[in-house]
């Protein structure tokens, strides 16, 4: 099994990238965004406990994120591995992960960085608001609390990975295939 995080901040492309890599490498790609935002159309308890803190771009506190993220995993007991696609964001997350994985006989195999200036990437959240009806890619001041919370809550995992020896960064400047071509690069000599 190979686990692979996709690691980088608000806008960095791992959605758009995640799209290709679940393909070529047959993983099942888990986006904790994407399954928040799911409950959050459907309504659900978990949408309703979501809400507020994904309107306000902050992160959903972690005890409710995992919960999820582990049913998640558990759905796909067959699975050749999993393209974990926001999540871990915090250090108990990724420790949390880190206890969980073994209990299946797994382990997260790389960390994949996508990096980007914060211009770029905030320019390219408030294009992507235009059209994509997320409240938190709308407005400037959501997206300043998104990037607080990356570099308060997020950004101490690349130093947790490192000491694991499973960190990895590409430039995540260029076109869509230049970038898929760096990542596969970084996958296929794991
Ligand atoms: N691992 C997580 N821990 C806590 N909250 C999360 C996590 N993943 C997603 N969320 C919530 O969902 C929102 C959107 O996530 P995502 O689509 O991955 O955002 P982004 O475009 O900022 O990378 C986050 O701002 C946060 O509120």
């Amino acid at each position: 099994m190979i686990n692979i995080v996709l690691f980088g901040k608000p806008g960095a492309g791992k959605g758009t990238q995640a799209e290709f890599l679940k393909e070529k490498y047959k993983l099942t790609h888990l986006s904790t965004g994407d399954i928040f935002r799911f409950n959050l159309k459907n309504d659900t308890d978990l949408g309703k406990k979501a809400r507020t803190f994904m309107d306000n771009g902050e992160l959903v506190p972690c005890e409710i994120t995992t919960a999820m993220l582990i049913d998640e995993v558990n759905k796909h007991p067959d699975t050749q591995g999993f393209l974990f696609d926001g999540y871990p964001r915090t250090l108990d997350q990724a420790k949390a992960l880190d206890q969980f994985l073994p209990t299946i006989g797994s382990s997260v195999t790389a960390t994949i960085a996508l990096e980007a200036d914060d211009e770029i990437l905030v320019a390219r959240l408030l294009e992507r608001g235009k059209t994509s009806g997320r409240v938190d890619d709308q407005d400037e001041e959501k997206i300043r609390v998104r990037y607080q919370e990356y570099n308060e809550k997020t950004a101490p995992l690349i130093g947790y990975y490192k000491e694991q020896n499973k960190f990895y960064a590409v430039n995540g400047i260029g076109t869509i295939e230049e970038i898929t071509e760096r990542l596969t690069s970084v996958i296929d000599n794991l």
